[in-house]
């Protein structure tokens, strides 16, 4: 019973990365990269009471390895926006499924993201928080794609720029898929039926 178990946990493991193009950045890489970006984020918040907030669902993995990294006093909170649906394509219009359980007025506010693909969401969310009245806010995204953007967002911490190919692992999802891959990679085209076409 339990080997059987343990059996199809493994073979679960091969198929998701059957479905694999390539690793675009391995896990030793992202690891590394997240102890940079929190030396940086240490030494310019020192003496300060940080907020992380971290953006549902992508951001849970670049949150709970930076927020260890840090050794600045932290709290998180979470917001869930979406506008992405179950596609590969943002479609600009920005969803709250759920909002920050605590007011951000006169605090150090850091967003925590794990992509800025077209920047739309991003773009979104800076103003609406900006509204708030946090003393200050910031952005830490994990990856960044340049040549995707379609609006400039201020971010200041990037781990990765990456080319313009979705991308999925340590948090990013494909149909909810692949989210608990420990590295970044690309999906083979059969993935997306064979034809290319990126949907889900
Ligand atoms: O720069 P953009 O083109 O707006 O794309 C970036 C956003 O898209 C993804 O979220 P998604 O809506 O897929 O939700 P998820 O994190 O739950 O997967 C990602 O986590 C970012 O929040
Ligand atoms: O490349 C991506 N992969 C997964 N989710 C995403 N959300 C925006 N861009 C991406
Ligand atoms: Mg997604």
């Amino acid at each position: 019973m339990i080997s059987s178990d343990l059996e199809g946990l493994v073979v679960d493991e091969a198929d998701m990365r059957a479905d694999l193009e390539k690793v675009l950045i391995p896990e030793e890489e992202l690891q590394a990269k997240i102890r940079e970006l929190a030396a940086e984020i240490d030494r310019d918040y020192e003496g300060r009471d940080l907020l992380l907030v971290g953006v549902l669902k992508g951001a849970v993995m670049v949150m709970a390895d930076l927020a260890r990294a840090l050794h600045t006093p932290i709290s998180m909170d979470w917001m869930a926006v979406s506008s992405y649906g179950s596609g590969t394509k943002s479609s600009g219009v920005v969803r709250i499924l759920k909002d920050l359980d605590a007011d951000i007025m006169g605090r150090d506010v850091l967003i925590v993201e794990d992509i800025v693909d077209s920047g739309l969401t991003l773009s979104w969310l800076r103003s609406n928080l900006e509204s708030r009245g946090p003393a200050s806010l910031e952005v830490c995204t994990l990856l960044r794609k340049p040549d995707a953007a379609k609006i400039e967002v201020g971010v200041k911490y990037i781990g990765f720029d990456i080319p313009n190919e979705f991308v999925i692992g340590y948090g990013l999802d494909y149909s909810e898929r692949y989210r608990n891959l420990p590295f970044v990679g690309t999906l083979a085209p059969h993935v997306y039926g064979g034809s290319g076409e990126q949907e889900a």
